[in-house]
């Protein structure tokens, strides 16, 4: 049977987008504490929005190379926990929380070798490469570089849009996808008609994928 098609909304900042990305059927909703970020909250509206959300719904809290005591402190009110930087793989597992590993799809990646690395990730997210941006820049990458037998879940990510997403799970089949830019009108700020787009453009991918 086919899997159906995990969505993530990434880069929520205010609750009434949080509102919107749970009532539109979002899997996970993603929370940058990156302060670099144009998307970034702080620990105090991470608490708030996460308040919101409703069981059986994700809460992820994205990092790029934070200090421990900021991880743990955001963990409180998090379910899972997705590191974008040079975090050591012995750290992301030292935390004691699910967590997944995002890549950018870089020249000379080697995929596989890195599922062996990140082992203990609930999954890979893979991401487009632009030199000197740890993520969330708007572009998509070649998706055929993704082999189809990774040993991990794929979460694919990078430059998806209700007008785009279709066509890259059919070339895909990932486990999820992952979008922030696509969804919105200004960085951080969602807009509620493209997010449910958004889901309704990979439920149909999914019912075309199952023949439904
Ligand atoms: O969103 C950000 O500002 C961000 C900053 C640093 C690392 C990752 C970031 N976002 C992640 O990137 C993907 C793809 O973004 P987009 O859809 O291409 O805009 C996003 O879903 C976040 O997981």
């Amino acid at each position: 049977m086919t899997q159906r098609t995990r969505v993530k909304l990434c880069g929520l900042t205010r609750p009434e987008d949080v509102d919107a990305a749970v009532a539109a059927g979002a899997d996970a909703l993603g929370f940058v504490l990156w302060p670099g970020s144009k998307r970034a909250i702080d620990e105090q509206r991470l608490a708030e929005l996460c308040a919101r959300v409703p069981a059986f719904v994700t809460r992820v809290g994205l990092f790029v190379d934070a200090d421990r005591g900021v991880i743990e402190r955001c963990a409180s009110c998090l379910d899972l926990l997705q590191f974008h930087g040079n975090e050591p793989p012995e750290l992301c597992l030292g935390l004691g929380r699910p967590w997944i590993k995002a890549l950018r799809m870089r020249d000379g990646l080697d995929l596989p070798a890195a599922a062996v690395t990140y082992a203990g990730a609930q999954a890979l997210l893979l991401d487009a490469y632009r030199p000197g941006v740890p993520g969330g820049t708007g572009e998509t990458f070649d998706w055929s570089r993704i082999p189809a037998d990774l040993t991990k879940p794929v979460i694919l990510a990078g430059g998806l849009a209700p007008d785009n997403v279709a066509e890259a799970i059919a070339a895909v089949a990932p486990f999820a996808v992952d979008v922030s830019g696509g969804i919105e009108v200004r960085p951080g700020i969602k807009d509620a008609s493209r997010m449910a787009a958004f889901l309704r453009a990979v439920r149909r991918a999914d019912d075309e994928r199952s023949g439904a």
